[in-house]
C-alpha cells in the first residue's frame, strides 16, 4: 500500500468521499454549527431589512414633508436596537461555529493521534517523522479553513436569498436587473475554479518540495556541514524556493484580476444600471423615491460581497481537500502493530525461549530471517553476531513483536508468543537499544516512565545498574530536568538511565541490542559491571559487534544472509575455527595493533 500521496487534485467521487469522511467528524457538534447557521440566517435577515428601515423613513416621511421628531428619535431607536441584535448574532455565529470547528479538528488529531501510536513499524519505516507531523498538526489546521469556506458559503447564500427577498420586494424590476447579474458571477465562478485548483495544485507541490527539503537539511546538518554541501543545499534550496515564489505569484495574480476587481466591477455595472433605469423613470414621470435608490445602492454591495467571499473560499476548499486525503490516508492505513490472540493470557515465568524454523520478511517479499532455530534456557545468555545486515535486529524485531512473522514458532515458557498478551510480553522483555531515547522531564520519570514506584524503588535500580553515582553529581538529582532526546547528557549516562528505566520493571528477560555500542570502551567497563548485574539471573539475548564482550554467553550464533551459519560457545566456536574465529582473531589483532 502506498503511504504518502503528493496527488493533488481529485475527481469528484474522490471529493466526495473525502468530504463524507470529514463531515463524520462533526457529529457531537452539529447541534452548534446548526445553531451558527441559524444566527447566520439572523444576521442575514437583520442586514437586509435595515435598509428598508431607512427608505421607509426617507420615503413615507422625509420625502412628504411629515418627519416629527418622535418618528425620527423611534425609527433612529428602531435602527438601533435592530444593529444591536444584528450584532449580538453575529457574535453567536462566529463564536458557535468557531468553536464547533476547533472541536471537531481536535477530535480529528485525537483519531488520527489514537491510529498513529497503534500502527505497525512498517508505516514508520516507509512515512518519514516529518511527514507524520504534518499531518497531525498542519494538516488538521487546514480543516479548520475548510470548515471557514462552508460558513463563507451559507454566508453569501443566506445573504442573496435575504437581499434577493428584500429587494424584490421592494422593487422587482429593479431586482431582476440585479439579478441579472448573477450568470456573470457564476461564469467567473468556473473560470476562478479551473485556474486556481491548477495554480493552488502547483503551488502546494512547490510547497512540499520546499518543506521535504528542508526537513532533510535540518535532519541531515551534521553532515552538511561535515562534508561542506552548505552551499549545493543553498543552491537547491533557493531553486525550489524561487518556484514557490513563481507559484504563489500567479495566485496572486489571479486573485488581483479575478477577485474583488471583477466582483467591484459587477457591483458597479448593477448599481450604474438602476440608477440609469431610475433617473429615466424620475424624468418621465418624477415617480423615483428616493428611499428605494438608498436602499438598492445599500444592497449592491451586500449582495456581492459576501458572493466574492464565497469564490476565494474556492481555493481553500481545494486545500482542505487535498489535506483531508492525506489524513483519510493515514486513518486507512491499516497495518497495525502485531497483537495477541483473542483471548491470549499466557504468563512468562522463568523465561525460556525456543524459537523453531522462523522466517520472516518486512516486505513480504525478501526473507531477511531464513529458517531460524535456537533454544535458550531461563537465565541462559544468548548473543548473536554476524555481519551489518545479517539480520540480527530481525530476530529481536520479531521477538518483541514489533513486527509480524508468517513462519515458524516462537515459543516462551511453552506458550506461543501469539498466546502471550502484548503487555504482558513487554512487561517481561527487557529492552536496550543503541540510541536510548529520553523523554521530557526529569531524569526518575524518565526512569518509572510515569509508573507509581516510591523514590527508594527507584534508586535502588540506578545504584543496580551504576547509575546513581553520576545521578547524584549533577544538579538537581533525580529531579534534574531531561530534554527531549537526552541532549542534556552523554550517551554513556543516558544509557546508564535506560538501564535503570529497564531493571526496574524486573523483566524476566533482557535484551540488549547492541546497548554499549555508542559507548567508549573505557566508560563500557564501568557500565560493564550494571549489565552484569542486569543479567544475572535473568534470560539475556545479546546483539554485540565487540566480540570480547560476549566470550562468556552460553551460546553464540553466528548469522550471515539471515541464516544461522555457526553456534556454540566462544571456546567452541574458536576451535572449530570458522566465521567466528575470523571475526575474534581480526578484532583482537585490531586491538593489538
Ligand atoms: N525496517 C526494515 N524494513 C525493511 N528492511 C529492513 C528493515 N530493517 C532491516 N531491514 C533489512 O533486513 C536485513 C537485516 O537487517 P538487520 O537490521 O536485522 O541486520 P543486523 O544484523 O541487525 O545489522 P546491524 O549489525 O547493522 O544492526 C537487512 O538487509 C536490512 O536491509
Amino acid at each position: 500500500m502506498k503511504t504518502t500521496t503528493t496527488k493533488t487534485s481529485f475527481s469528484l467521487k474522490e471529493q466526495w468521499q473525502i468530504f463524507k469522511m470529514l463531515i463524520a467528524f462533526t457529529k457531537g457538534y452539529r447541534g452548534q454549527f446548526l445553531m451558527s447557521f441559524i444566527a447566520m440566517a439572523g444576521v442575514s435577515g437583520i442586514a437586509a431589512y435595515l435598509p428598508v428601515v431607512i427608505q421607509q423613513y426617507m420615503d413615507n416621511y422625509l420625502r412628504m414633508g411629515n418627519a416629527t421628531l418622535m418618528i425620527t428619535i423611534r425609527v433612529s431607536l428602531f435602527y438601533l436596537v435592530l444593529t444591536i441584535l444584528k450584532s449580538i448574532f453575529e457574535y453567536v455565529q462566529n463564536y458557535l461555529f468557531q468553536m464547533a470547528s476547533e472541536r471537531t479538528v481536535g477530535d480529528i488529531r485525537d483519531t488520527l493521534f489514537d491510529h498513529v501510536i497503534k500502527l505497525g513499524m512498517r508505516y514508520f519505516d516507509q512515512v518519514p517523522n516529518g511527514t507524520v507531523v504534518s499531518r497531525v498538526t498542519n494538516d488538521t489546521e487546514t480543516i479548520i479553513e475548510f470548515w471557514n469556506v462552508f460558513l463563507n458559503l451559507f454566508n453569501g447564500l443566506f445573504n442573496v436569498i435575504a437581499v434577493g427577498i428584500a429587494m424584490f420586494t421592494l422593487d422587482w424590476e429593479l431586482a431582476l436587473m440585479f439579478t441579472a447579474f448573477l450568470p456573470i458571477i457564476l461564469l467567473l465562478v468556473y473560470i476562478y475554479q479551473r485556474y486556481s485548483t491548477r495554480i493552488y495544485s502547483q503551488m502546494r507541490e512547490s510547497l512540499s518540495r520546499l518543506n521535504a527539503r528542508l526537513s532533510e537539511s535540518i535532519s541531515g546538518i551534521n553532515i552538511i556541514q561535515a562534508f561542506a554541501q552548505e552551499k549545493r543545499m543553498m543552491a537547491e534550496f533557493d531553486t525550489v524556493n524561487q518556484e514557490y515564489v513563481v507559484a504563489r505569484k500567479a495566485m496572486f495574480k489571479m486573485d488581483a484580476l479575478l477577485l474583488m476587481p471583477a466582483i467591484n466591477l459587477i457591483e458597479a455595472s448593477a448599481l450604474a444600471l438602476v440608477l440609469f433605469v431610475l433617473g429615466r423613470q424620475q424624468i418621465i414621470d418624477a415617480s423615483v423615491e428616493i428611499g428605494v435608490i438608498y436602499a438598492f445602492t445599500s444592497y449592491s454591495k451586500s449582495f456581492f460581497h459576501p458572493l466574492g467571499q464565497m469564490i476565494d473560499s474556492l481555493s481553500i476548499f481545494q486545500d482542505g481537500i487535498v489535506s483531508g486525503s492525506r489524513i483519510k490516508e493515514v486513518l486507512n492505513y491499516q497495518e497495525m502493530a502485531p497483537t495477541s490472540l483473542p483471548g491470549a493470557s499466557a504468563h512468562i515465568t522463568d523465561g525460556e525461549i525456543s524459537v523453531r524454523d522462523l522466517s520472516f520478511s518486512y516486505d513480504g517479499e525478501k526473507s531477511v530471517l531464513k529458517n531460524i532455530n535456537f533454544d535458550v534456557k531461563p537465565g541462559q545468555t544468548l548473543a548473536l553476531v554476524g555481519q551489518t545486515g545479517s539480520g540480527k535486529s530481525s530476530i529481536i524485531n520479531v521477538l518483541m513483536r514489533f513486527y509480524e512473522f508468517s513462519h515458524g514458532k516462537v515459543m516462551i515458557d511453552g506458550h506461543d508468543i501469539k498466546e502471550i498478551p502484548i503487555e504482558e510480553l513487554r512487561a517481561k522483555m527487557g529492552l536496550v537499544l543503541q540510541d536510548s531515547f529520553m523523554f521530557y522531564g526529569d531524569i526518575a520519570n524518565n526512569i518509572t516512565l510515569h509508573k507509581d514506584y516510591n523514590d527508594e524503588y527507584i534508586q535502588a535500580a540506578a545504584q543496580f545498574v551504576k547509575a546513581d553515582d553520576f545521578i547524584r553529581a549533577i544538579d538537581g538529582n533525580y529531579h534534574a530536568r531531561v530534554i527531549e532526546g537526552g541532549d542534556a547528557f552523554s550517551t554513556g549516562q543516558n544509557q546508564l538511565i535506560s538501564f535503570a528505566r529497564t531493571i526496574i520493571r524486573e523483566p524476566k528477560i533482557l535484551i540488549l541490542d547492541e546497548a554499549t555500542a555508542n559507548i567508549d570502551t573505557a566508560t563500557e567497563q564501568k557500565i560493564q559491571s550494571g549489565l552484569d548485574n542486569m543479567r544475572r539471573g535473568r534470560t539475556t539475548i545479546i546483539i554485540a559487534h565487540r566480540l570480547s564482550t560476549i566470550k562468556d554467553a552460553d551460546k553464540i550464533l553466528v548469522l550471515r544472509h539471515g541464516e544461522i551459519i555457526e553456534s556454540g560457545t566462544h571456546d567452541e566456536l574458536i576451535a572449530a575455527g570458522g566465521t567466528y574465529h575470523d571475526m575474534y582473531q581480526l578484532q583482537t589483532y585490531q586491538k593489538d595493533e
